[in-house]
């Protein structure tokens, strides 16, 4: 009988290939070959990872050798960023040098990434415009009622997302009919709402923190964006450290690693120390075993065991509220946060010990 080749044999083997492969390479798919051919042309150097399926993550990038702690994993040329000063090289920086009051950076990435996908073929980033999701997960693209589900405080701040890129939409819409001249077609068909929130989740949830001068022709909202092609596959772990920044020397943004990664291992940075309400919201995931974990506790929670009798409910909550202590009263792994403490501190005060006399 020959070895290894029913059920078992297939299992096992199987069982061995997942000890080593953690997730299934996609390099081969041909909007990510044309991706790394766009991205050798503006000076990419290939790098030593790999876009990839995984199980846990989705799609992610995956290392294809052993990356040690002080390894280079990704070094992107400047060429390759997408920045507000490629908005203001492109036809659009006309009209936006001469919109008022101006827009912020923010609404001009917004702009120049809708209209780039409208141009589909024309556009020089098509490649990178091709590999950006569809679709994003982030609350404020939930149905209403999905969202009326979710635990207080987190539906209140789903909600004020939502009502976030609703209105940016509303005060942008002079600006984007003052873009008609550029466009065949009417500019209320291509600077949808549904547009806008593409745009606006490509940005909150894939640009890596970059400070650019002010400029006069921007809102003075800061300038922080650049989005990076393929180095936005990096998902997040927040177990892992690394080292990330534009180099003045290379003038390339590089990305140095601070920790082991196995060869087919998931390469992860961390975006911040966040807690799973601050990644949902931001970035549309969870994370597992996140240390940053926590739990909110509403004001109604809060004001539900304060006792109804206290005469000194009113002032306490006043004093709480002009202090902004009635919102991110949390317990984390190590127990109550400071916050929290304060606010339960102050509101089991007796009379004599809020106004001494
Ligand atoms: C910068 S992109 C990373 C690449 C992304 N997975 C992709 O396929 O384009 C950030 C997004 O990746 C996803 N993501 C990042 N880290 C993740 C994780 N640990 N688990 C699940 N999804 C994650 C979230 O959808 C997040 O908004």
């Amino acid at each position: 009988m020959k070895k290894n080749r029913g059920r078992t044999g297939r299992k096992r083997r199987r069982k061995h290939l997942h000890t080593f492969v953690d997730g299934v390479n996609c390099s081969h798919k041909l909007e990510y070959i044309k991706l790394k051919k766009w991205l050798k042309d503006r000076g990419f150097e290939d790098s030593i990872l790999r876009p990839a399926e995984f199980r846990e993550t989705g799609r992610g990038l995956m290392a294809t050798k052993t990356l040690q702690a002080g390894d280079l994993i990704i070094s992107l040329p400047e060429k390759c960023l997408l920045t507000t000063g490629t908005v203001l090289r492109s036809c659009l920086g006309g009209y936006i040098k001469n919109w008022k009051p101006p827009v912020s950076p923010l609404m001009a990435l917004c702009t120049f990434l809708i209209a780039e996908k409208h141009a589909g073929q024309k556009s020089p980033w098509k490649p990178y415009l091709d590999v950006l999701p569809k679709t994003y997960t982030c609350p404020g693209c939930w149905e209403h009622d999905v969202v009326t589900l979710l635990p207080e405080p987190l539906r209140k701040k789903a909600q004020e997302q939502r009502t976030t890129i609703h209105e940016l939409y509303l005060s942008s819409k002079a600006f984007f009919s003052s873009l008609q001249p550029l466009f065949a077609e009417d500019t209320g068909t291509i600077f949808t709402y549904s547009a806008l929130e593409w745009a606006w989740c490509t940005i909150n949830t894939r640009t890596i923190y970059m400070k650019h001068p002010q400029r006069e022709w921007f809102s003075l909202e800061p300038d922080v964006y650049a989005l990076a092609p393929y180095l936005d596959l990096l998902n997040h772990s927040p177990n892992v450290q690394v080292k990330a920044a534009f180099n003045e020397q290379t003038r390339s943004y590089e990305i140095w690693a601070n920790s082991q990664c196995k060869k087919y291992g998931e390469v992860f940075i961390c975006y911040g120390p966040h807690d799973n309400q601050r990644l949902l919201l931001e970035y549309g995931f969870v994370a597992m075993d996140n240390p940053h974990s926590s739990v909110y506790v509403s004001s109604d929670t809060l004001l539900k065991y304060l006792p109804p009798l206290d005469k000194q409910r009113k002032a306490k909550l006043s004093i709480l509220k002009d202090h902004d202590f009635l919102e991110n009263l949390t317990f984390g792994w190590d127990g109550p946060s400071w916050r929290l403490l304060t606010a339960l501190k102050l509101l089991s005060l007796g009379a004599d010990e809020l106004f001494p006399s």
